[in-house]
């Protein structure tokens, strides 16, 4: 990795299946800045993200390649492309507390247990939430929640993000500061981010392109 920041490309993809074409995709998100994805029901967003990230089921065929900075992403196993994955469901382990859920993603670079504390410390006092690494995720709210789903993502040191419909449970005031938070740390940490969404409002505050795909 160069510590630049990383510019998002995806150049000549073209996602078919049975020989149909389902879409294609041409175009780069800057660090920093976040690119929309939007299109009817069944127009291939969440197919495109699962492309991006490496787990495209084996029902479609792909062409054209994905480039992160100076990487060529496209034949790397996903855990190799280093992209953070939010979706629509938090998806906390239940079985562990929330400093588990982190320490869970924290990499196994950050050794030693000191060492790997203060890294979930430091990420739940980046996000306000203080002292909460001994809670139960069932016991948080769903901001709370969020919040924790966001530093689980961040905390493995992503060098993009791919968000699919991540606000969608969120109620509409909620959704709002949760949205701000997820935008604000991905400008801040000069990271590309790719957001799937229905939702006008989402795009909005995404604050960059919308790239629109049909219905084919
Ligand atoms: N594993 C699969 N095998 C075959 N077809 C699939 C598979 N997964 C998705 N599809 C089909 O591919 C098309 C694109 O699905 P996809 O989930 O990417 O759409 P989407 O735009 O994300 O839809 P939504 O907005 O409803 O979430 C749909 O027609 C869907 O039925």
């Amino acid at each position: 990795m160069s510590g630049q920041p990383d510019c998002l490309r995806l150049e000549g993809v073209r996602i078919t299946r049975g020989g149909e074409v389902l879409l294609g995709a041409d175009f780069a998100v800057a660090p920093g800045t976040a690119t929309t994805v939007m299109g009817p029901s069944g127009s291939g967003k969440s197919t495109l993200l699962a492309f991006l990230a490496g787990f495209l089921d084996p029902a479609f065929m792909a062409e054209g390649r994905v480039r992160l900075g100076d990487d060529d992403l496209t034949r790397l196993p996903p855990q190799a492309r280093r992209l953070g994955l939010m979706f629509q469901d938090d998806l906390l382990f239940p079985h562990l507390d929330v400093a588990g859920n982190l320490l869970f993603a924290l990499p196994a670079a950050v050794r030693g247990r000191a060492a790997r504390r203060s890294a979930v410390d430091a990420a739940l006092g980046e996000v306000g939430l203080e002292g909460f690494g001994d809670r139960d995720p069932a016991t948080l709210s769903g901001g709370q929640r969020a919040r924790v789903a966001l530093m689980r993502t961040l905390i493995a040191r992503p060098r993009a993000l791919l968000l699919d419909e991540p606000f969608s449970r969120l109620d509409r005031s909620l959704r709002g500061q949760v949205r701000d938070l997820v935008f604000g740390v991905a400008r801040a940490r000069r990271l590309p981010v790719l957001l799937v969404t229905h939702d006008e409002e989402d795009a909005a505050a995404a604050g960059g392109p919308v790239v629109s795909l049909r219905a084919m």
